[in-house]
Parts: structure tokens; sequence; C-alpha cells
């Protein structure tokens, strides 16, 4: 069986990643595809769930995990660490699911050096003004959380040339349209197709 795609997601902090992955987890089964959960040292937002959005660890349980080699990748985003579990992710690829990660251009970078076959994908805001609107809108960080994830937002999004697609979250339903065409177009890629229709293709051309 064909190994899953690896897809990092990445964007400042407010510019739609989560939502637009949310809803197209919602297309499955069309879409046979998990979301990896990250370990971080942030606090806990109202509504999230350990396990769920997040696990939730203190610093030194994350130090320990870094020490111990447990991360794909790992950054301090924000003043907080963040960091992808390897052995969730290499199981779930090797049944053959797609995975996708939310997280930032240092971790994309790891994860591009370790793993050439991953796609990564930028997604940028309409505007810095639309940007600062959403991450009000969202209502769950204080004004200076958002004011520093407003001041990186320029940092982050300087990688975006480093990613293999652009989409722009303007209108929602178009840029996840255009998100659910990426996977499409990766998904029929010669080296998924090939090993899954190895009965037909040896059919077709036998003589
Ligand atoms: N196209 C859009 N138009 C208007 N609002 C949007 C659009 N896309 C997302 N939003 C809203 O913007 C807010 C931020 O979205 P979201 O939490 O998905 O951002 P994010 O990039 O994942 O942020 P973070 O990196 O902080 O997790 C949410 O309230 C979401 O509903
Ligand atoms: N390098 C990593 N970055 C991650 C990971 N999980 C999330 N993130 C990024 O952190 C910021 C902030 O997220 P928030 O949930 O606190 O708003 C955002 O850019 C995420 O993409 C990770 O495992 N590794």
């Amino acid at each position: 069986m064909a190994q899953g795609t690896l897809f990092i997601v990445s964007a400042p902090s407010g510019a739609g990643k989560s939502s637009l992955i949310q809803a197209l987890l919602k297309t499955q089964p069309l879409y046979d595809m998990q979301v990896s959960v990250s370990h971080t040292t942030r606090s806990v937002r109202p509504g999230e769930a350990h396990g769920e959005h997040y696990f939730f660890v203190s610093r030194p349980e994350f130090e320990q995990m870094i020490a111990e080699g447990d991360f794909l990748e790992h950054a301090e985003v924000f003043g907080n660490y963040y960091g992808t579990s390897r052995a969730a992710i290499e199981q779930v690829l090797s049944t053959g699911v797609d995975v996708f990660l939310d997280i930032d251009w240092q971790g994309a970078q790891q994860i591009r050096q370790k793993m050439p076959a991953s796609r990564s994908i930028f997604v940028l805001p309409p505007s810095t003004e639309e940007l600062d609107r959403r991450l009000r809108g969202r209502g769950q960080d204080s004004e200076e959380i958002i004011a520093r994830r407003m001041a990186q937002a320029v940092a982050e999004m300087s990688h975006y040339a480093e990613y293999d697609y652009l989409i722009v979250n303007d209108d929602f339903d178009l840029a996840l349209s255009d998100l659910k065409t990426i996977i499409r177009a990766e998904r029929l890629r010669m080296s998924r197709q090939k090993s899954r229709h190895d009965a037909l293709i040896s059919k077709l051309l036998a003589v």
C-alpha cells in the first residue's frame, strides 16, 4: 500500500488554517485523512480539550520529550513550545492515510528536511486589517496575545515562498475549494495511483 501524504499547513495566526482543515475533515469519507494533534506548553483556551486540540504539557515534560527524540519537529512559537509526535505520524502514514500538520514555518522547514515527500501549503489573509479582525473575532486571546501574534505575522508570512502551494483565504468557500483541489491532485500523483491500481494495470497490459 502507498504511504499517505503528509500535508503541512502554515499561516500567520488567525488567517484561518485550522478552520480550513476542520472544514476539509468534515468532507470525509471523500477525503481519507487525519489532523495531527500537537503537544504544547501554552495554556488551554476556553473550549479546548486535552488530546483533542492539543496535548497540554508542562515545560519540563516537553523538554523531556525533546531529549528522548519524541518529536518529528518542534519549535518555540509566541513564547511556548509546540511539537509534532513522531510515533503518531509515522504509524498513520503507513496505513495510507493522509495527515495534516497545522504548524509554523520553523516546523515546516524541519519536516521538509526529514520528509521530502511531504507537501506544504501556505495560507495568506486578504489583508492585515482582516487578520486583526479575525484574531479579535475569535474572542479567545487577550489584547497582549493578539498584539504579539500580529507583530509576528510578517515574520511568518516572509516564509511563504518556501511552500509548494499558496492559498489566499478571503472567501472561505473558495479557499476550501482550493485546498480540496490540492489534496485531490496530490492523490492523483503517479506514485500513489500506481500501487493503488496495480491489479487493473496488470490486467490492462496483459496481452
Ligand atoms: N475566510 C474567512 N472569512 C472570515 N473569517 C474567517 C475566514 N477564515 C477563518 N475565519 C475566522 O477567523 C478566525 C481565525 O481562524 P482560525 O482559528 O482557523 O485561524 P488559524 O490560522 O488556525 O489561527 P492559529 O494559528 O492562531 O491557530 C476564526 O474565528 C475563523 O472563524
Ligand atoms: N512548529 C509547530 N508549530 C505548531 C504546532 N502546533 C501548532 N503550531 C503553530 O503554533 C501557532 C499558534 O497556535 P495556537 O493554537 O496557539 O493559536 C500556529 O501558527 C500553529 O500553526 C506544532 O506542533 N509545531
